[in-house]
């Protein structure tokens, strides 16, 4: 998710040189950063670890692959999207269809007016087994398998 929205910065809002603070400091579009107010001095520090509730956006492809408004997932990463440019994307037709309610973080991004274009900032890969898919994953198969 960090790095679509890092290109979707680059190439529809024309923002040539946004980036994540991960890889460039100085970056003059922190699309991605640190979060600050985090317990830095525990162990992990900044590190966003474990399961956390998803809020989903009612009629959003989120919503349609998991049947519900409420998801739980895991993570694992510092770095979040910066809320600071939320408007600028969602004019240009980025929806934010996934929100950790607690600290207004985005969790989930999707394209309006796209067939399938959704990312996650969780890992949906962590919970996904063979018999029973993530929901994401199904949800992508099946589009392939439609479209062909
Ligand atoms: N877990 C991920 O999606 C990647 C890790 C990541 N770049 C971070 O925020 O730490």
């Amino acid at each position: 998710m960090q790095i679509a929205c890092i290109e979707f910065a680059r190439n529809v809002l024309n923002l040539k040189e946004a980036n994540s603070t991960e890889f460039d400091e100085r970056t003059p579009d922190p699309i991605i950063m640190l979060i600050e107010g985090k317990d830095r001095e525990k162990i992990g520090g900044t590190l966003r670890l474990g399961e956390y509730p998803t809020t989903v956006l009612p009629n959003s492809l989120c919503h349609r692959l998991y049947g519900s408004e409420l998801v739980h997932e895991r993570h694992r990463h510092r770095y979040e999207f910066n809320n600071d440019y939320r408007a600028e994307f969602e004019k240009a037709g980025m929806v934010f269809s996934g929100i950790f309610k607690e600290q207004g973080l985005v969790e989930v991004v999707e394209l309006k007016d796209h067939p399938f274009f959704i990312a996650a900032q969780f890992h949906p890969e962590f919970t996904s087994r063979p018999s029973k898919p993530n929901p994401l994953f199904k949800g992508f198969i099946e589009e392939i398998i439609k479209a062909n």
